[in-house]
This record gives C-alpha cells, sequence and structure tokens, in this order.
C-alpha cells in the first residue's frame, strides 16, 4: 500500500509560503498530477513527499504510517527527474542496471528485474545497443525503464518529458500512462503542461501560490471548475469570461452579443464563463429582430479538424472553436449563442457558483 496523505501541510521558505496548508490523498495505484503556474509549489510538494525538505506544520504520511521524521531512504519512493538522460558511454541495459548495481542487489535478483521491466517496456530487443543508436522514443523508454527499475512504493516524476520535441512528448505520455497502469504503482506527476495534465492524471490537483485550489478527474475539473482561476487554466483555447448583467431575455454579456435565458442562473452571478467549444456561430442577417447584438470577427485561425475564432464585441474580445473549416472571414458580422446548460456562473471574487 503507497496512498500518500498530506493533512494541513505548510512549508516556508523565509517568507515565502511555497505550500500553504496542503491538505489531499493520493490513492495506492493513482496517477495524481499537480498541475499550476511557475513558483506555485509543485516541486516543494515532492520534496516533500521525497523527504528533502520537513514541512513546517502539518503531518505527511505514506502507507498509513507517519513520515515527517522519516528518512529519504527509507520512505522508498522514487524520483524521476526532468529530461531522463542516459549515460553514453553505456549500453542501454547497462544504464537500465545501473540503479540496481549501485545499490549492491544480487546478480539474479538484477537479471529478473531487468527482463520484468524491459518486458513491460517493449525495449528487450535493443538492450545491447548504445544510446546513440537508439531512435528518440527509444531513448525515452529506456531513460525511464531506468527509472522503472527500482521497485519503491511510489513514483514522483518532476516534468519529466517537458524537454522533448511536441510529437515525442505526446508518444511518451501515452508510454507513460500505460507502464504506470501495468506496474499499479502510485506515480506523482509534476507538469506545466495542461493538455499532458488532462490527458494523462487519474486526478489533478490545481495549485495557485502554494494553495491547492481544486482536486478532481480532468473532466470533472474540466466541467466544473470551482473558480475563474481553475476555468482559465485547463482548455485551448480557454475559457472566455465575460463581465454579466441581468438583462431583460436574462443574463447578457460581451456588450449584449451574449444574451442567456436560463431562469436558473443565480441572481448573484457577475460573470460567465463559456468555453470557446460551447460558442455558437452563425451569420447575421440585418433582418434580425431577436437580439442578441452581432459581433464583428476579428481573425480567422484554422488548424485543420477546427477553426479559432476570435470575435469582438466592443471592447470585449472571446473564442469559438468551430469543427471543420467553416466560411467565415474577418470583419464579417455574425450573431453567437450558447446553450443555456453549457454556462459558468461565477460571483464577486471569482467563485463559481451552483444554479
Ligand atoms: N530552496 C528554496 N529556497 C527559497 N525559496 C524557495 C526554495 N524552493 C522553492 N522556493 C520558493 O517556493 C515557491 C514554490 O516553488 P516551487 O519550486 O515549489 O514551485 P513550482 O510550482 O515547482 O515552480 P516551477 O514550475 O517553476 O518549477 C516559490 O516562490 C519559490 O521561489
Amino acid at each position: 500500500m503507497a496512498d500518500i496523505v498530506f493533512r494541513n501541510v505548510t512549508k516556508r521558505y523565509g517568507t515565502t509560503l511555497a505550500v500553504d496548508d496542503a491538505s489531499f490523498a493520493v490513492n495506492d495505484n493513482e496517477f495524481f498530477c499537480f498541475f499550476g503556474p511557475p513558483l506555485s509549489g509543485k516541486s516543494t510538494i515532492l520534496r516533500l513527499v521525497l523527504g528533502l525538505e520537513a514541512p513546517d506544520a502539518g503531518e505527511i504520511l505514506i502507507g498509513g504510517k507517519p513520515v515527517n521524521t522519516v528518512s529519504p531512504a527509507e520512505r522508498n519512493v522514487a524520483m524521476v527527474f526532468q529530461n531522463l538522460a542516459l549515460f553514453p558511454h553505456m549500453s542501454a541495459l547497462d544504464n537500465v542496471r545501473f540503479p540496481l548495481v549501485e545499490r549492491g542487489v544480487a546478480e539474479l535478483q538484477i537479471k529478473k528485474r531487468v527482463a520484468d521491466v524491459a518486458a513491460k517496456l517493449h525495449i528487450g530487443h535493443i538492450l545491447h545497443k548504445p544510446p546513440a543508436q537508439l531512435s528518440g522514443g527509444e531513448r525515452q523508454r529506456v531513460a525511464i525503464a531506468r527509472a522503472l527499475v527500482r521497485d519503491p512504493n511510489a513514483y514522483l516524476m518532476d516534468d519529466p518529458i517537458s524537454a522533448l520535441d511536441a510529437r515525442l512528448r505526446e508518444e511518451t505520455r501515452v508510454e507513460l500512462k500505460r507502464i504506470q497502469r501495468e506496474l499499479g504503482k502510485t506515480l506523482i506527476y509534476v507538469t506545466h503542461d495542461q493538455e499532458e495534465a488532462m490527458s494523462i492524471a487519474d486526478r489533478i490537483a490545481i495549485l495557485e501560490s502554494g494553495r491547492i485550489r481544486q482536486i478532481g478527474a480532468p473532466a470533472e475539473i474540466y466541467d466544473r471548475p470551482a473558480s475563474t482561476y481553475v476555468a482559465r487554466l485547463l482548455g485551448s483555447p480557454v475559457m472566455n469570461i465575460l463581465k454579466s448583467v441581468q438583462g431583460e431575455g436574462g443574463i447578457e454579456a460581451a456588450e449584449g452579443a451574449i444574451s442567456i435565458a436560463d431562469r436558473t442562473a443565480p441572481a448573484d452571478a457577475v460573470e460567465i464563463g463559456l468555453r470557446p467549444e460551447d460558442i455558437k456561430v452563425r451569420p447575421w442577417s440585418d433582418t434580425e429582430k431577436t437580439s442578441p447584438r452581432p459581433v464583428r470577427v476579428f481573425e480567422v485561425e484554422p488548424l485543420g479538424g477546427y477553426t479559432v475564432v476570435t470575435l469582438a464585441a466592443g471592447q470585449a474580445r472571446l473564442k469559438a472553436l468551430l469543427r471543420g473549416q467553416p466560411d467565415i472571414r474577418p470583419d464579417a458580422m455574425v450573431a453567437i449563442s450558447c446553450e443555456p446548460t453549457r454556462v459558468h456562473y461565477f460571483g464577486q471574487g471569482g467563485g463559481a457558483l451552483a444554479r
């Protein structure tokens, strides 16, 4: 059992609150991701789990046991640092064996463990090669194998693939997800990349300045962000957050370009959130009598399968994500709308409001 629990953990560096009263429970075998902007406390949380730092307040438990005073070695948690670099002068096999040789593990056990990990990562046939003769993807798998060859209680990964190019990153994250499932181990993962966090994790914790703002499954956080802060972090293009007022036909925003007839809308909403994929765009015709007002197409970005349309409603800018390559030109006038059930409401201070 390697569930990892923080109870009201605080860590300060001088006057900086790196981790501020954090409480969470990572389940055994879970792929748990910390996501947040730079300096939000992600790496400090990993160092606290590893035992490289001690909390100023609160309690850390691994497998049900308090570990505040337990040494890093006794915690038996493996850390995979950024970039997963291999030793160039060693074969892939020697690279993978290295952590066990270094720890003086018996040869028979090393052979068994390496064979086991090599089978899971599908690298048995390339182990005799030096890193220079491996493709980028193969090198990644060997590096991951070297990190996984120990048999710790849990793995921690700090932005392990951020230095790779976009294609290799996509491939590797699929590998990592599959490997974690097959190994059946707890994995705590830190990333700067919202798409990576969404695609890889069972659950995500969202951090802001050392505080945990929301914990949940990716889809749950995406569909029900607890605040405008969280809403803006996940999704690309980001959610449109617009000042809203109570109008005759319902909630209005973007200078009257959006009108939401939603009887369940909370009366204290001051902002609404619209995901770009939830905005519908249709050509405006002068004969239309009904509100809302038209908006001008500011820019069109065709991305192949999707098109991002930026809309200008007075000073407000909105982004709509449309399927395919619709016939929409810059400077055209269009009408926009959104299903009431897809609208997010936020109150003063940015907290999400229930309908
Ligand atoms: N050893 C240290 N001494 C002083 N301040 C530190 C130390 N380590 C971290 N901090 C501060 O604690 C806060 C959290 O830093 P941390 O590295 O945990 O954030 P992070 O989210 O991992 O950032 P990044 O994404 O840039 O790696 C920051 O304000 C940072 O400056």
